[in-house]
């Protein structure tokens, strides 16, 4: 545990600056660089913890993973060459590494355990076991039903036709690499999209995938071919920063090489329909992943509703978007978000705690909260929740409250983020 004391109004965010690689794609980099036959060079790679996980897991079956000064390099020599790890499978905190994993695991020949800390052994797992096992994935678990710990043991998977009940892309990814080991293809269709990186790495990585509308089907193929992968910035990471620009008078922001993949880019549709000074310039497209900078500037926000199709859009973005919606005139709503209960933590119990604690005006709902703006915000004692979001949430509070902020813990950010606070640092005027 580190507390951590804010000190309160620090003045403007300005400057121009890179944020760390994506999370979602680092840890789909590392498994389809493992699972290819042939070396796969990772660029701008995110050295957060959960990624961690996911590499160890490789390496204890075998992988030879490394890093140079700037690049992450994965001797993959094809899914027949992964061997039997000689321990537990430890997954940490990690929800993308324990559900993209459990589709890879139920189709190699050999017997996993699989746990997680305490956070992530209270998420459901049932939403993926459920179809593996319609698969033909002999999953069981050790204790209670449906969470961590499980053991996965070998079994013939064939393909299914499965329409997703959540809206979760780690369900949709595990399914589709599980279709990888499946004796016919697999077809797995979406209510509302979800964040498709896994989808563009198949592509790249040479694997028979066609999506038509909602629906995605993958012929199994376990030669895969390795392929480089550029890793854009977290746009997830780089929420925090804008948030902080769009809230301080007088602050301009320009964030550089910025993931703008369509299904994760609702932030910006929310700034936009609140009246923000935000531009997206020099796009380009690398292996199907739209790449740009973002520029903000502040200026008076208005209240706005979020819900339906852009709600996966953003999920993660949330717990700062609700920081942000204090500081914007009138009341704003968000629904369709009982997602956010399945985190590392309730997010929806976390955010209106903190935001309460720190003078917000803020109601929970069962599918997402109501917040009235706009308020000065007090500061307090909060606590992060053991959530990396959280914290940096709270953390970004500080920028402009009353008071100094003291949050119980700050060591989760080294999760998805490490270096935000030299960042913010560097920004602060
Ligand atoms: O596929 C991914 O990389 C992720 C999908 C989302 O989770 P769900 O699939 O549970 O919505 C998101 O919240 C998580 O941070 C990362
Ligand atoms: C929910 C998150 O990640 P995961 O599901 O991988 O733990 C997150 O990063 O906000």
């Amino acid at each position: 545990m580190a507390e951590k004391k804010l000190s309160p109004q620090k003045g403007v965010v300005s400057g121009v600056i890179e944020v760390p690689g994506d999370k979602s794609i680092s840890h789909r980099a590392v498994i389809f660089g493992s699972m290819a036959n042939g070396i796969t060079e990772v660029s701008n790679f995110l050295d957060g913890e959960d990624c961690m996980r996911t590499i160890d897991v490789f390496k204890s079956m075998g992988v030879t993973i490394e890093k140079n000064e700037t690049n992450l390099i994965i001797h993959g020599k094809g899914v027949n060459a992964l061997k039997k790890p000689s321990n537990e499978l430890y997954f940490g905190n990690s929800g993308t590494t324990a559900r993209l994993l459990l589709g890879v695991l139920a189709g190699l020949p050999f017997q996993t355990y699989v746990t997680g800390d305490e956070s992530l052994s209270k998420r459901p797992m049932n939403r993926v076991v459920s179809p593996l096992r319609e698969m033909g994935a002999k999953i069981e678990a050790k204790g209670e039903e449906n969470v961590l710990p499980l053991t996965i043991d070998q079994g013939q998977l064939s393909g299914i036709q499965y329409k997703l009940p959540v809206k979760s892309a780690q369900v949709k990814s595990a399914l589709l690499l599980a279709g990888l080991f499946a004796n016919n293809s697999t077809k797995i269709s979406e209510i509302t999209p979800t964040r498709d990186h896994t989808e563009h790495m198949l592509k790249a990585f040479g694997a028979d995938i066609v999506k038509h509308e909602l629906s995605t089907t993958i012929t199994s193929n376990k030669q895969l071919k390795a392929t480089n992968v550029t890793v854009p910035g977290d746009i997830s990471s780089a929420a925090f920063l804008l948030v902080g620009a769009a809230i301080v008078p007088n602050s301009k922001l320009s964030i550089s090489r910025v993931g703008l993949n369509e299904t994760r880019t609702g932030i910006i549709d929310v700034f936009k329909k609140m009246g923000a000074n935000i531009e997206i310039t020099n796009v380009v497209a690398i292996n199907g992943e739209l790449i740009g900078d973002i520029t903000i500037s502040y200026k008076e926000l208005e209240a706005t509703l979020i819900e339906g199709d852009v709600i996966p859009r953003l999920i993660d973005e949330i717990p700062i978007i609700a920081l942000l919606a204090t500081q914007a005139n009138g009341t704003t709503i968000i629904k369709d978000s009982q997602e956010l209960r399945y985190k590392e933590t309730d997010r929806i119990h976390a955010v209106v705690d903190v935001l309460s604690k720190l003078g917000a005006s803020i109601e929970g709902t069962e599918d997402g909260m109501i917040i009235h703006g706009k308020t000065q915000l007090i500061g307090g004692e909060v606590s992060a929740y053991h959530d990396h979001r959280i914290a940096m949430m709270a953390s970004i509070a500080s920028l402009i409250t009353r008071d100094e902020v003291i949050l119980d813990d700050d060591s989760s950010i080294d999760i998805s983020y490490p270096g935000f606070f030299q960042d913010l640092e560097k920004l602060l005027g």
